[in-house]
Order: C-alpha cells, then structure tokens, then sequence
C-alpha cells in the first residue's frame, strides 16, 4: 500500500475539466516531483490531495483509508499539508508566531521550532522579524517551516520556485534532504523541470490533465521528461 493513492479522479471548473481521470501514487519516504506546463492541473491536483478542493469522481486514499470526503484542515491532522503558491503567510506576525500558528493544534512527530531553523538555517536568523518585511525566498521558507510545524506525513509543495531569484531557490531546495531526513514524504509541483529531476525519486509529468510520463529520475533524462512536458511525442 502506498502512502498516498490518487484513482481516476476528474477535476471541474465550471464546464472546464482540468483532471481527466488522473492516477497517481506516492509512497512513504520518495519524493515525487509532477510537473508541467501552465494550466497542466498541478495545482488542481494537489488541491484534491489537500482537501481544498472536491474532485467530480475518482478517490483519494491516505495510509490506506479514503479521505476524497474529509475537509481540509481533517487532513491537516490525519497527516496532509499543502504549502500553497504564493507563500501565503501573516505578514503582521513575525517568523516564530507563523510558525507556531502551523503547530496549532499539534500532532506528535519531529517537527519543532528547533528542527524547522536545522533545516532552514537562515530563518533562525530572522525569527523575529515581521512577515511583511522579508524577503520572498524567506517567506518561501516560512510557509514550508509552517507547514511542518504540523508534523504532515505527507508535505505538498506547490510551485515553491514561482518568484524566487534562482540562488534563492537553491537555498529552498537545499532544506529537502533534511526535510525527508525526519522521514517526511515530499509531493513536490514544480514548473522548473531542472531543479524537480535535481529533488525528486520520481517524476510524472502532466498535459492538459493527464499523465503523460512516469518513471523514477534514475531512467528517463531531461530531454524525454521536456518532450513530455510540452507535448512533442507520445512517451
Ligand atoms: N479557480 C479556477 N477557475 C477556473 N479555472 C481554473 C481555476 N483554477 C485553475 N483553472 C484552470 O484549470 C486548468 C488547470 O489549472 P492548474 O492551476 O491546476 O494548472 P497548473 O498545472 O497548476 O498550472 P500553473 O502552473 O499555471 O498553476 C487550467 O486550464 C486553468 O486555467
């Protein structure tokens, strides 16, 4: 059994449907890396995963048990965190206070103000300082040490580069080693097809709501993965 099992679901705006029976495993401890082009439904998909969104059929299963039925913040606490795009922090709390909103209410586990500045470093610098007035690779790093402030099994990270000076996002990525160290499971959106072959275990890649290319990293290169993410070839 895998951590997560995504099965068949669909996904509509309105008349649009943007997943189209879309299937998808991640299992405890991998990273998985989806990528795609704009509007491929990375972000619809993690919504389903989190809960903030309902897909039209198909189910979602965590550690075994269908959750396609329970709220968002119920998945917060069965183990599910998304870090949503756009680094949605309080800009009026400081560093700390964001993350300790993350801890609350808290599950058991590894997560702790300790093990978030272990794994970002350069928030322990900065854990006083007001939201508002950081930088966008620190507020990028608040919003990830909020959402593992929840102990989640299972971390979603949602375009964590969308922004980010690339140095910047290096800095970023450079915490997942350590993330998944604490035996984390990472679920990783992400547009930059370089630096998601550089994280991942595995990779599947999506067009226009489906899947298109799914392998571990170790057997594809980036030139299969590109053509796949822009539709040049059946892979
Ligand atoms: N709130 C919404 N209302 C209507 N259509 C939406 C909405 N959100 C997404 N869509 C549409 O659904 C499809 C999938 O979008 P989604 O945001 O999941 O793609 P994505 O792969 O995450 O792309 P991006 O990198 O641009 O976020 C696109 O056609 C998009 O225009």
């Amino acid at each position: 059994m895998s951590l997560l099992e995504v099965d068949a679901i669909d996904a509509h705006y309105g008349e649009l449907r943007a997943l189209h029976g879309l299937d998808l495993r991640v299992e405890e401890g991998e990273t998985l890396a989806v990528v795609g082009a704009n509007g491929a439904g990375k972000s619809t998909l993690l919504k389903a995963v989190a809960g903030v969104l309902r897909p039209t059929a198909g189910q979602v299963r965590f550690d075994g048990r269908d959750v396609s039925a329970v709220p968002d913040h119920k998945r917060v606490r069965l183990g599910i965190s998304l870090v949503p795009e756009g680094r949605r922090i309080f800009r009026s709390l400081s560093v700390e206070e964001n993350l300790l909103v993350g801890g609350h209410p808290g599950r058991p586990g590894p997560w702790d103000l300790a093990a978030v500045y272990d794994a970002f470093p350069l928030l322990a610098d900065r854990r006083a300082r007001t939201g508002g007035y950081l930088s966008g690779g620190e507020q990028q790093a608040t919003a990830i040490g909020r959402a593992l402030m929840a102990n989640p099994r299972l971390l979603l990270l949602d375009e964590v580069s969308l922004g980010l000076a690339p140095v910047v996002v290096q800095d970023i990525y450079r915490a997942l080693p350590r993330i998944t160290a604490r035996g984390t499971t990472v679920l990783v959106v992400e547009q930059d097809l370089g630096q998601a072959l550089e994280v991942a275990d595995r990779v599947q890649c999506l067009l226009e709501g489906r899947t298109v290319l799914e392998a571990p990293v170790s057997q594809v290169d980036r030139e299969q993965v590109a053509a796949a993410y822009f539709g040049l070839e059946e892979v």
